[in-house]
């Protein structure tokens, strides 16, 4: 779906983009994992046609981005961070008048109502709170019913139930046949609906792979055990790839002895610190 080889790209003289390539498959999520100023504003930007002096070569749906036209946006959807809307115009005018932009549209109620704004449609958008807007704008990305969408920090500035609707949106996106390409500083939305994350720092890409293989490759989990011994509650924790070896976790084992075993992995922003050493906030 999305091709990259060999991306160059900067701002000014130097270079802040250096030969960087991978590839987006059809139907995955894909995330962008890094800290602010790592250069993921930047990718969407160019994935989607708003930088276009780049070198190397950027294709996406086929079409090689710099020699894009008009309908390169019919199968694209994109929601970055800053809501674009018409303040004067009602959630339903905004998004009748997007509609009108493409050749297909989605039945608009049901857009509201997916993201909870059924009872606001007819409200000016200038009276709409900042996660209002921001769930207007996810929607105003979906209104064409594109291929592959483009989200900035999909959940940022949401309220845990909101932040919850919106990822069941993406995930449901992803079960229709969608594409996502999503930027994110939040380790565990990627953890969570991402198939594959890359981690960017300072305009390189420093590790591909899903979240699971990345964690699972920076060894093993560990595991933590409590038991009584003279009355007192002991713990002992160790890698869970040893556990055979530990004779007192055997031997608790045999007589019933354990209070609590957990098991713990590291999490991806423990490997994200790790592989690049940076922090994601
Ligand atoms: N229009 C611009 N002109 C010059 N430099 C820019 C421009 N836009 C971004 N940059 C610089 O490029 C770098 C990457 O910025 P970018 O917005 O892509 O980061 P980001 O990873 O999306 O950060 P955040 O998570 O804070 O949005 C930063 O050093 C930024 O200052």
């Amino acid at each position: 779906m999305i091709c990259v080889k060999n991306l160059r790209f900067g701002y000014i003289n130097r270079l802040f983009i250096e030969n960087m390539s991978f590839d987006v498959k059809k139907g995955e999520i894909f995330g962008f994992l890094g800290p602010s100023g790592a250069g993921k504003s930047t990718l969407q930007k160019i994935l989607t046609g708003l930088l276009m002096n780049y070198q190397g070569s950027v294709k996406v749906n086929g079409i090689e981005v710099k020699n894009r036209n008009k309908s390169f946006y019919e199968d694209i959807g994109v929601d970055f961070e800053f809501p674009s809307l018409y303040e004067k115009l009602t959630a339903r005018e905004n998004l009748a008048f997007f509609a009108s932009l493409y050749k297909k549209s989605l039945d608009a109620d049901e857009l509201l109502k997916s993201v909870g704004l059924q009872q606001d449609a007819d409200k000016r958008v200038s009276d709409f709170s900042k996660g209002m807007k921001s769930r207007l704008n996810f929607i105003k990305a979906l209104i064409h019913d594109p291929k592959l969408l483009f989200l900035d920090e999909p959940t940022s500035g949401l309220d845990p139930s909101n932040a919850r609707r919106m990822k069941d949106i993406i995930l449901k996106q992803k079960a229709l046949g969608k594409t996502i390409v999503l930027t994110t500083h939040n380790m565990y939305d990627a953890t969570e609906l991402c198939d594959r994350v890359a981690f960017i720092v300072d305009g390189s890409l420093r590790a591909l792979d899903t979240p699971h293989n990345l964690i699972m490759a920076k060894g093993a989990s560990t595991i933590r055990y409590t038991y009584l011994q003279d009355g007192k509650e002991k713990h002992r924790e160790m890698a869970i790839n040893r556990t055979g070896e530990d004779e007192l976790l055997q031997k608790l084992l045999k007589e019933n002895r354990l209070l609590s075993i957990h098991s713990s992995e590291p999490t991806l922003n423990e490997i994200f610190v790790e592989i690049t050493g940076r922090r994601l906030e």
